[in-house]
């Protein structure tokens, strides 16, 4: 296997394949950082105190990494993906299949992955998405996980649960990409929610509103796009966003305390030092939601404190201060 992307996500899942007896090529953009990880046999930038086991190798050269490989994993966020795509197509050959586990929307355009994919691979090649609640530090350390991996190829989603699949990284297969992928991106901005309310003290009751409202925004987006139902209370859907949204491990999450500690995001986001996708997703599932007329109160609540300058209690009032109706709406 081919892991494209050393960042957190995708060192991690490198060190669970490679603990399962795949031989594993662990590629970055970044060669000096390669270097470093084939010195010192751990990601101390992204993923410090998780050793590698002895089948995860180092590759500072992608067209190397990809041709010892049966498959490739792309793990890197999402304003990046469409670039990376690009760069394997040339590199992969027929037999080849592509798995990512980036959890967002592409900007500007708002596509989900999938649609990303097929567009620089092309509909003939086996795709999948992995997704779920998966902290990277949990799933480094070897820690109870479960994740969902689907695929429209369904012996390719076999294949690949084959090979996470241990007694503690349990994978669970699935037909529907498209929910996988609205549950994985509209998640990131839920947390940012939670984050903003929990950060100015509102409280457990707010933090369960926001949590179960905002899984009834997702699940509207998500089956207006064609994902089902049971895909958006499954793992990728409720079970994502429960642990974003509750804890700090999260940095969508920290990004939402941060905000309501006074933070501007730019500064929120040099501190966090990763990725935080919710902040380009919120604008994408903004423009989406209006696109296709979905209401996403508490999305569109994130988006504007994230990019209207919106202040974080005035958001949350915002939110509280409307009129009563069904909960079925
Ligand atoms: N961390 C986690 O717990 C989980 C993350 N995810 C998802 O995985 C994806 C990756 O996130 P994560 O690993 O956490 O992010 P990190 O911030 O930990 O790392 C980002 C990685 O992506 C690389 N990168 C950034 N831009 C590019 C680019 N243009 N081309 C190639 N590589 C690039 C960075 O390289 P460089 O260092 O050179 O900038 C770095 O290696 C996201 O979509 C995230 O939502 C999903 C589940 C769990
Ligand atoms: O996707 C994740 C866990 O499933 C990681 O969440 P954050 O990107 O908010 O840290």
């Amino acid at each position: 296997m081919a892991v494209v992307g050393a960042g957190s996500w995708g060192t991690a899942l490198a060190i669970q394949l490679a603990r399962n007896d795949n031989d594993v090529r662990l590629w970055a953009r970044d060669e000096a950082a390669i270097a470093a990880m084939a010195r010192d046999r751990e990601n101390s930038r992204y993923l410090p105190g998780c050793p590698f086991p002895e089948r995860l190798t180092p590759e500072p050269d992608l067209a190397r990494a990809v041709a010892a490989a049966d498959d490739v994993l792309v793990v890197v966020p999402s304003h990046a993906l469409r670039a990376c795509l690009r760069s394997l197509r040339d590199l992969l050959a027929e037999s080849q299949r592509v798995i990512w586990a980036t959890k967002g929307l592409e900007p500007e355009s708002a596509l989900l992955p999938d649609r990303v994919a097929a567009e620089e691979l092309g509909a003939a090649r086996a795709t999948a998405v992995l997704s779920g609640p998966s902290f990277a530090g949990e799933v480094g350390r070897g820690m109870p996980t479960a994740v969902t991996i689907a695929s429209a190829d369904a012996d390719f989603a076999r294949d690949m649960a084959g090979a996470f699949h241990d007694g503690v990284f349990r994978v669970y297969t699935a037909s529907d990409v498209v929910g996988v992928g609205v549950g994985g991106a509209v998640k990131n901005v839920l947390a940012i929610a939670v984050g903003i309310s929990d950060g100015l003290g509102y409280g457990a009751n707010a933090r369960a509103l926001l949590i179960t409202r905002g899984l009834s925004e997702m699940m509207r987006l998500g089956e207006k796009l064609g994902g089902e139902r049971g895909t958006l209370v499954g793992m990728a859907g409720l079970g994502d966003l429960l642990l974003t949204c509750t804890d700090d491990q999260s940095r969508n999450r920290r990004m939402g305390l941060a905000l309501a500690a006074g933070h501007d995001v730019a500064s929120a986001e040099r501190e966090i030092r990763q990725v935080v996708e919710g902040v380009r997703v919120a604008r994408e599932v903004h423009r989406i939601a209006d696109h296709l007329g979905v209401e996403m109160p508490i999305a569109s609540q994130a988006y504007r404190v994230l990019h209207e300058g919106v202040s974080p209690p005035e958001a949350v009032r915002r939110l509280t201060d409307r009129p009563f109706r069904s909960e079925k709406d």
